[in-house]
């Protein structure tokens, strides 16, 4: 008899991102050609970021089983954010859990949680920081994350209720940060087929009480928002919310290259921006535009509001003399005559 179907799916999601590792590692060349070495390369390593919660606790099982397939080394990292009284034996049991599932080797991290951004933000910068430097120690070829559908949905709810565009609506990708080094093999699993692993398997999790504290915009979405959804517009929400993330991607990926392309026929000699010429662009291309001549400037990406380039945009399309738009990082914006100076203040 073959395992349950629950564990079935984790397997096979695990199984797909390894074998797409591995095609990686054995494409990547080697800092010594073998050939002179005489040796093997040595195989990747993946580790597993685990909360101890039911998804990445799934995650951790179906990694532990199928990487011994396919000679690939498994390990897992545990973040301590030291936000509730006796995290740090919470992140303890974890370590134990990640090595009784034959994972090696097994880090736990305690972080200082700041304050920037707000609670949820600041956890997830320390715990990036953390996972960076945890995957950086060991060489670590990936990174593995538990986000699941049901997660990709909230995000997706939680981008169009900010009104930043489609871009915002992509959710999370599949392959990303530093040379794609995390990977989220549950993007197409719903939270539920992940559950039913940990119950079948006996794995014991632990239910984080952030993700039902109503104090929390994503808990509230997960709790009441998405089942309001679901009750009025049918079951599929969330599968259709997802499937509005991938092609939101693909839409976002081809304006963002129409930009970079763009910028270039609109600057002149002295590298100013010309008005006329940016008027002539679709809004979305010139806003990109707009946006990619601020960051150059020195404006931090993520203190870039959709407000601060429409502000810009006016200068360009409601041009009535007006004055300096001061953006994030002491950037400045202007209309010089037919051009658009934006550089620091
Ligand atoms: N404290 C932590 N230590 C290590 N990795 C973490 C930690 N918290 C979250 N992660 C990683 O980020 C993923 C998403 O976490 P998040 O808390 O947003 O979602 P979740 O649905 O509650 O996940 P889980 O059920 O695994 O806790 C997790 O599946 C895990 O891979």
């Amino acid at each position: 008899m073959g395992p349950h179907p629950a564990v079935a799916a984790i397997r096979l999601a695990v199984r797909r991102v390894l074998h797409d590792l591995l095609t990686e590692h054995h494409r990547a060349p080697a800092a010594v050609p073998h050939a002179l070495s005489h040796e093997q390369p040595p195989p990747p390593l993946v580790l597993v970021a685990c909360s101890g919660g039911a998804d990445s606790m799934a995650l951790a099982s179906a990694l532990a089983f199928e990487s011994p397939k396919l000679g690939i080394r498994a390990g897992g990292v545990t973040v301590d954010h030291g936000l509730q009284p006796g995290s740090d034996l919470r992140a303890a049991e974890v370590v134990q859990r990640l090595r009784e599932l034959g994972l090696d080797p097994v880090d736990s991290v305690a972080v200082t949680v700041g304050r920037a951004g707000g609670p949820e933000a600041a956890a997830r910068d320390a715990r990036y920081a953390a996972l960076d430097t945890a995957a950086e120690r060991h060489g670590a070829a990936a990174v593995l994350l538990g986000h699941t559908r049901d997660d990709q949905a909230e995000t997706v709810l939680l981008g169009l209720a900010r009104g930043s565009g489609i871009r915002s609506l992509s959710g999370m990708a599949a392959v990303s940060g530093a040379g794609g080094r995390y990977r989220r093999p549950f993007l197409e699993l719903d939270r539920q087929t992940a559950r039913k692993a940990c119950m079948v398997q006996s794995l014991p999790v632990w239910d984080d009480p952030h993700n039902a504290d109503p104090a929390y915009t994503r808990s509230r979405l997960r709790h009441e928002g998405l089942p309001a959804l679901e009750k009025a517009l049918g079951k599929g929400v969330v599968e259709a919310l997802a499937r509005t993330a991938q092609l939101s991607r693909d839409d976002a990926d081809a304006l963002d290259s129409w930009a970079a392309q763009a910028e270039a026929t609109v600057r002149d000699a002295a590298g100013l921006l010309d008005c006329a010429k940016l008027y002539a662009l679709p809004p979305a291309v010139r806003r990109r535009v707009l946006r990619r001549a601020a960051t150059a400037a020195g404006a931090p990406a993520g203190s870039l509001f959709a407000r601060h380039i429409e502000e810009v945009d006016r200068l360009i399309t409601g041009w009535r003399g007006q004055g300096a738009i001061n953006l994030p990082g002491k950037v400045v914006a202007r209309r010089q005559g037919g051009r658009l100076v934006i550089r620091q203040g």
